[in-house]
């Protein structure tokens, strides 16, 4: 899948492991070359020449060797030893096989600010290098002590003039600077020798630490990527787009996890991560999705009576059986009905499922316009695809590999009507009439290492925009949560990550043994009379203590009708000017998943301020919880 136009590679700090393993897992992931970063080479058993023929078996051009610090301004005797380190280091790069060496914009508190002296003394190493057949790329360190700042080591790169002297530019010191794309036009594309990629969150901290811990993949942060690549783009540079991110949660997961995440984020990016790039229309396009089609739960049958004791009351009923297999699909409503299947198969996907995690959301069906293209799409990305045996005269509905191991299948969203009727022949109950409920949003609970990933996998695989990370309290700890929607908001996901041992998300990861649905959230437009059914069948509701809505009286004025309605049915409340958020939520089924119910009156948030009161009454059913 090399596009000769967009060539990938990756610093092996970016990753986790040993050399060696990283540099198999980078061209598993399907790179293109590699960066080789000083201490990597430094703590290998690996000679260079070694990596180098290692490097050409799995097929990785070696783009750079990096980094070289605190080569100019220097004062005698500093000056003679950095230089005879520089031709130390063109040794190993000859030995290597590139021909590429970072210098790094001087911290040095010894050098000189004088612009001359650096001029001078990147030529004289410039020359050094060409005597050798190498080059030598200079970058502005974004806490360099004279140079941070791109269009400055421009214009010395320019005025220097060696052939063996160009710019390597960096997303990240240009834009954690707010250094404008535009600058880029003046840099001429045969002098900018490498770029690197990263991305991260927009914080108020120090550069350094901010770009030591916290870089993340193309699409995971908030920096301006289109912009600086397009400007990139349009001076016509041709050479590598090299990943350099710095980060400790990488380093803690897997080196094929971060391999795969970072070529995916490179994919990403060629496209366009916000809006499409001139390449984007050779390219398969992000999957349009219009709906969750389907949330099919795993279960055996003791479990899913459970389910369905708590489906029923929220006007569920079993309305067909599946044509050859123990599946039972589940509808709320008539027209276009909300689908939950409950596979009690004591084989295949849906049963490893229920024997590794209990009864659990095994696979979403979402509905969209283009089922080759959405294949198309996650094969550019390297997401898995994943193959059932099909019965005979089973419909064939293609799926991929989501969170926590479950499927996201690729339901045709013209054909829906008429794949339901195919699977699931044999009808039963009839519809509940009552009102109407749509799905809102679906809540995916993970490991903080593996958030940042399934946040990637949205974005890039799919069609949608990701709303501003959230920080919530938890009784136990902090969670982090993020959403992630489609165009007209009919498909929804949020998820949440823990860093802490005991939060409610970590607590779930371990009953659950790994990330996977925790709620599903259904929508309405009327919330009482939803609540009030659901209550009078028997659904076990999460009770929300008076202080809550005293404090909501006095916070919002609401009328003391009104919140005696609210707090006879457990509703919780959000305002955002005009626009309203009601919400309540059930008991966790089998202490894992639960469900929520929404009116929204405008409103487009999640109720994240109600967060905190709903974590500290499901902690309160905690065994252990001290209250
Ligand atoms: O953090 C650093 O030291 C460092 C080193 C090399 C780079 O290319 C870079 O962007 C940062
Ligand atoms: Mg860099």
């Amino acid at each position: 899948m090399t596009n000769p136009a967009f060539k990938t590679s990756i610093a092996t700090v970016s990753i986790s492991g040993t050399l060696d393993a990283k540099l198999r897992a980078i061209a598993d992931a399907g790179y293109d070359g590699a960066e080789i970063f000083e201490n990597d080479l430094l703590s290998t058993h690996l000679s260079a020449r070694e990596i180098a023929a290692m490097m050409q078996d799995l097929g990785l051009a070696c783009t750079m060797f990096q980094p070289f610090r605190d080569l100019d301004g220097l004062p005698e005797p500093q000056r003679a030893r950095a230089f005879d380190r520089l031709e130390r280091k063109f040794d190993v790069m000859q030995e290597l096989g590139t021909d590429l060496l970072l210098v790094c914009s001087s911290c040095s508190p010894l050098a000189d600010c004088d612009r001359e002296r650096t001029i001078a003394d990147l030529t004289e190493a410039a020359e050094r290098a060409a005597a050798r057949g190498l080059r030598l790329g200079y970058e502005a360190l974004a806490w360099g002590r004279h140079v941070h700042d791109h269009r400055e080591a421009w214009g010395i790169v320019r005025d220097a003039d060696h052939p063996a002297l160009g710019l390597v530019l960096d997303s990240f010191h240009s834009l954690s600077r707010k250094i404008p794309s535009s600058s880029i036009g003046d840099i001429r594309a045969d002098k900018l020798f490498i770029v690197q990629v990263a991305d991260a969150p927009m914080l108020d901290m120090d550069h350094l630490g901010w770009s030591r811990h916290f870089r993340s993949m193309p699409g995971q942060g908030d920096f301006p990527l289109d912009d600086w690549a397009g400007a990139i783009r349009k001076i016509g540079y041709q050479g590598y787009w090299s990943l350099e991110i710095f980060n400790d949660r990488f380093r803690a997961g897997s080196a094929s996890g971060v391999a795969l995440d970072g070529y995916r984020a490179l994919r990403l990016m060629e496209g366009g991560i916000t809006r499409p790039s001139p390449s984007a229309a050779a390219l398969p396009p992000r999957v349009k999705t219009s709906g969750v089609e389907f949330i099919e739960f795993a279960a055996s049958h003791e479990e899913a009576e459970n389910l369905a004791a708590m489906l029923r009351p929220l006007g569920f009923r079993p309305t067909a059986r599946h044509r050859s297999k123990d599946v039972t699909r589940w509808t709320q409503g008539v027209e276009d009905p909300v689908n939950i299947v409950i596979n009690c198969e004591p084989e295949g996907l849906a049963h490893s499922f229920d024997v590794v995690h209990g009864a659990s959301v095994c696979a979403l069906g979402l509905a969209v316009d283009d089922v080759p293209g959405a294949l198309a799409r996650a094969d550019f990305l390297r997401v898995p695809r994943f193959q059932q045996a099909l019965a005979p005269d089973e419909w064939p509905i293609p799926s991929v590999r989501g969170v926590g191991g479950s499927l996201i299948y690729f339901v045709d969203a013209a054909t829906r009507a008429a794949m339901w009727a195919h699977e699931f022949p044999h009808a039963l109950e009839n519809p509940a009439p009552g009102p109407r409920l749509r799905i809102d949003h679906v809540a995916q609970t993970m490991q903080y290492e593996e958030f940042l990933s399934w946040l990637l996998f949205y974005v890039a695989l799919f069609d949608v925009e990701k709303t501003p990370q959230l920080d919530i309290a938890d009784p136990m700890g902090l969670i982090q949560s993020q959403a992630v929607e489609n165009a007209d908001r009919s498909v929804r996901f949020t998820l949440n990550g823990s860093l802490a041992a005991q939060s409610l998300t970590s607590r779930f990861i371990q009953n659950y043994f790994g990330a996977g649905v925790q709620h599903i959230a259904f929508a309405t437009d009327d919330i009482m009379a939803v609540a009030d059914a659901a209550h009078a069948q028997g659904l076990p509701r999460l009770e929300i203590p008076r202080n809550y809505f005293d404090d909501l009286e006095a916070r919002w004025g609401l009328e003391p009708d009104l919140i005696d309605a609210m707090a006879a049915r457990d509703i919780l409340y959000d305002r955002d000017g005009e626009a309203e958020y009601l919400q309540f939520y059930s008991r966790a089924f089998a202490r894992r998943v639960f469900f929520e119910v929404v009116e929204r009156r405008g409103y487009a948030g999640y109720g994240a301020i109600n967060a905190p009161i709903r974590l500290a009454a499901q902690a309160r059913h905690k065994p252990d919880f001290p209250d």
